[in-house]
């Protein structure tokens, strides 16, 4: 199936050439395909806070290639570069506080650089760095692929109802995708009659991204509003909810899109399994729990607006953009590292031990 998968890779969102940074604007998909070129870590640090590029892995993995421009930079400066790039890696982490990704892939840019010999060329020891990060994310992706198939195909062999929330495809990772992946995979597979796509309110991932990725590549999705989700789980006899995370504590909470929480208690309600997927950099194994995680809270205009005209002018908005769903809702988790079923403590800590299963 993995080869059947890397042939069904098309869209891409982030490409590293000619020394620079190139982001699909995200923010103009799908009425526009434009793409925009980066050349400093400041500029792809705002690209991520204005979401030119966002989803967990695709957030860590423009960081790290920020992380290569600002070395660059601060090599040709001269002096002591390595204390002038700990600005570009503040100015990088303080693009969005949710995605542990974000995080993790910085950390792991800043290890490549306490581990440089005297006789490698940094810049190029880091540029590898963040290639490596780039497709181990696409590899990672793969592997969730087939494992999220395999449950499927183990709990239920025949058509499926899915339904997904936010964007998790080819735009928000490296490659196939995490929950979209899954979905893509599938569908691949002959398992899939009609992927339902949460709208996701109010950055409309689900419609313009998710509804996007999924009508090019013929599957049969239909896009539904938000609060839509408990009648469709009643009526349209979804077997599955499958989405990503931003962050996974050592628990097993899972911090998604918002809405992700309001799903999964549905799903519990309604008897629907309830899947999430997400490479281990998305797990935070730091924090015990949920309740530590920072959720952003984006600007109020995002809802009191539409296309930059007010719809509900005078009154104060609250727009927090993820939420915590408590690790006793999830029936699955599925990483590159394998599946933790009905997650905790010990079950995180247990898959952590374990090496990539590709
Ligand atoms: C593979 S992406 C997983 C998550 O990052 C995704 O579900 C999500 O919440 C994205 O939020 P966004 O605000 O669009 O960056």
């Amino acid at each position: 199936m993995r080869e059947q998968l890397l042939a069904a890779e098309k869209v891409k969102a982030i490409e590293w050439r000619d020394g620079a940074l190139h982001l699909l604007d995200q923010r103009v998909l799908p009425l526009e395909e434009v793409w925009h070129a980066y050349t400093t870590a400041a500029e792809v640090a705002e690209a991520i806070r204005a979401m030119v590029v966002r989803g967990a892995p695709a957030i860590g993995i423009s960081a790290a290639y920020g992380l290569v421009l600002g070395a660059r930079a601060r090599l040709a400066a001269g002096g002591d570069w390595k204390a002038a790039l700990e600005e570009d890696f503040q100015v990088l982490a303080d693009s969005r506080p949710t995605a542990v990704n974000l995080f993790w892939a910085l950390n792991r840019m800043r290890e490549r650089l306490e581990r440089l010999k005297v006789e490698e060329d940094p810049l190029l020891a880091l540029e590898a760095e963040a290639l490596g990060i780039h497709q181990s994310d696409r590899e990672a992706n793969l592997t969730m692929a087939q494992l999220g198939v395999e449950l499927i195909r183990k709990h239920q062999g025949n058509l499926q109802n899915l339904l997904t929330h936010c964007n998790t495809g080819a735009l928000a990772t490296g490659g196939f995708g995490t929950a979209l992946g899954v979905i893509r995979a599938a569908h691949l597979d002959g398992l899939v009659e009609r992927v339902y796509a949460d709208e996701t309110r109010p950055w409309l991932q689900g419609s313009r991204l998710t509804a996007w990725e999924l009508a090019n590549e013929g599957v049969p999705v239909s896009l539904n509003a938000d609060s839509a989700a408990a009648h469709l789980m009643k009526t349209k006899g979804i077997t599955w909810v499958i989405v990503g995370a931003d962050r996974i504590t050592a628990n097993g909470d899972v911090a998604n899109k918002i809405g992700t929480y309001q799903l999964a208690v549905n799903a519990m309600h309604h008897g629907v399994r309830f899947m999430v997927v997400a490479p281990s950099s998305t797990i935070d194994m730091a924090l015990e729990s949920g309740d530590d995680i920072p959720i952003e809270e984006r600007d109020g205009r995002e809802l009191l607006e539409v296309g930059g005209r007010p719809v509900a002018a005078g009154v104060a908005a609250v727009n927090p953009v993820f939420d915590v769903t408590p690790a006793d809702l999830i029936d699955f988790i599925v990483t590159e590292k394998g599946v933790v079923e009905r997650p905790d403590a010990a079950k995180m800590a247990q898959l952590m031990c374990r090496k990539r299963l590709h």
